[in-house]
């Protein structure tokens, strides 16, 4: 641990949902103190870890060394290969035959170490294995931190689209472990980022005023920084989720960026060229240029959005992407199978300034795809 993580003191906030309600520990050294939380939260069970082959080498012996030296019983871990494509059927049936193949019980469970992805994977895996088993998280990127580890959304994409296929089933525990974080390359750094920035867009506008302020240091690796924003976008999601978990109606509100953004990923076909949260950095520029150009929102707010994003080294156009050969018409085509898709229209998320989020149904496509047409 370093000296400026000592004097962080580890924090722990509720997500509120009745018998599946559960903690997120936010902090220093969680990964070495894994052992003793998950064996209190889940006492005598067996348990199996799933990484990535990134984490594996990275933070996977300090997580084993920690759940035997607190007595658990561990079976062998299950790496998959780092990256979005592992968030495919395929993958998924070589984690449930390796889960299987290790015997488990519905007692058993599984303790998913990494990014968002194999969070993604292994929830859903943890869903349907037995029709299902717990799971515990422990996210090792600043997006799974922020977002994708809190909330139960799991799932794999499809080739007709992103997180077409899963389940919402909620993790047991999340240990949220900010040293973890050191070893993290710069740009998941940043494509993390976009999903805190979210979070002061919905209806948080001081947090946004704040990050405008230290985003820049936060991204750069200030422990107290990520640590505070860890918290606060934890506090934002859990308070959605807490109110909303099956997203009747609310928590589509944290789907802000993701219609643009899912199209621009399936287009880019699920890679490196472009992450997730860049996708939704680039995703919020637009949502908010459609909101302005209906009319609803002022043009100032738009500006800020961008500014910041550009000042902390985040896309705020797909223009990069596609090489010229990208057309408006066939990303908003993507968008017919969104999952806020209702009677055949789409729900999208707008703003009527930076902290005033809201849903909307009555959109044109028309605007849609002039929008998506003036970033490419
Ligand atoms: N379920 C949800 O609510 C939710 C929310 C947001 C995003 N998501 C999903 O999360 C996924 C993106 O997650 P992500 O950005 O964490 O990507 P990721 O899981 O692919 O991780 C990014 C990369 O960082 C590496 N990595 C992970 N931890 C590391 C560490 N500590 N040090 C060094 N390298 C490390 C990984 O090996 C990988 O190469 C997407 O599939 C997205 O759809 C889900
Ligand atoms: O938790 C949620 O709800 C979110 O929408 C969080 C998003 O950041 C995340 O990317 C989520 O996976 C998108 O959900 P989807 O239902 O649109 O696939
Ligand atoms: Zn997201």
């Amino acid at each position: 641990m370093t000296a400026a993580a000592r004097t962080i003191v580890p924090v722990a906030l509720p997500v509120a949902l009745d018998e599946r309600s559960y903690d997120i520990h936010i902090g220093p050294g969680l990964i070495g103190d894994a052992g003793a939380l998950i064996t209190a939260a889940v006492p005598g069970r067996p348990l199996v870890v799933l990484t990535d082959s990134s984490v594996a080498e990275l933070h996977l012996s300090s997580l084993l060394d920690s759940l035997r030296a607190a007595g658990a019983r561990v079976a062998e871990p299950i790496v998959v290969p780092a990256g979005e494509a592992s968030k495919d059927m395929e993958r998924l049936g070589t984690v449930l035959d390796a889960l299987l193949a290790r015997g488990i019980e519905r007692r058993t469970v599984l303790v998913a170490l990494g990014g968002g992805v194999v969070g993604d994977l292994g929830g859903f895996a943890a869903a349907i294995a037995l029709r299902g088993i717990d799971f515990i998280q422990v996210p090792t990127t600043l997006l799974s931190q922020v977002d994708s580890s809190v909330g139960g959304k799991t799932g794999i994409n499809s080739r007709h689209g992103k997180n077409l296929i899963g389940a919402f089933h909620q993790p047991r525990l999340v240990l949220a472990d900010t040293d973890s974080l050191k070893t993290l390359p710069r740009r998941e750094m940043l494509a993390g980022y976009a999903e805190v920035v979210k979070y002061g867009l919905i209806d948080r506008p001081d947090f946004f005023t704040w990050l405008e302020m230290h985003g820049p240091a936060l991204v750069a690796g200030d422990d107290a920084l990520l640590t505070e924003a860890i918290r606060v976008s934890c506090a934002a999601k859990a308070d959605i989720v807490g109110k909303d978990e099956k997203e009747a109606g609310l928590r589509e509100l944290l789907n802000l960026g993701h219609t643009f953004g899912h199209a621009l990923e399936a287009e880019a076909g699920y890679g490196t060229a472009l992450l997730h949260g860049e996708s939704v950095a680039i995703g919020m520029v637009m949502a908010f240029d459609l909101s302005v150009r209906m009319g609803l929102c002022p043009a100032g707010d738009l500006d800020r959005v961008k500014a910041h994003l550009s000042a902390v080294g985040l896309p705020v156009s797909a223009a990069h992407l596609g090489g010229g050969t990208w057309t408006a018409e066939k990303l908003v085509s993507h968008m017919a199978r969104d999952k806020k898709v209702k009677d055949g229209r789409v729900t999208f998320i707008l703003a009527r300034g930076i902290g005033k989020s809201f849903r909307c149904a009555d959109v044109h496509l028309a605007d849609v795809t002039s929008v998506m047409a003036g970033h490419l």
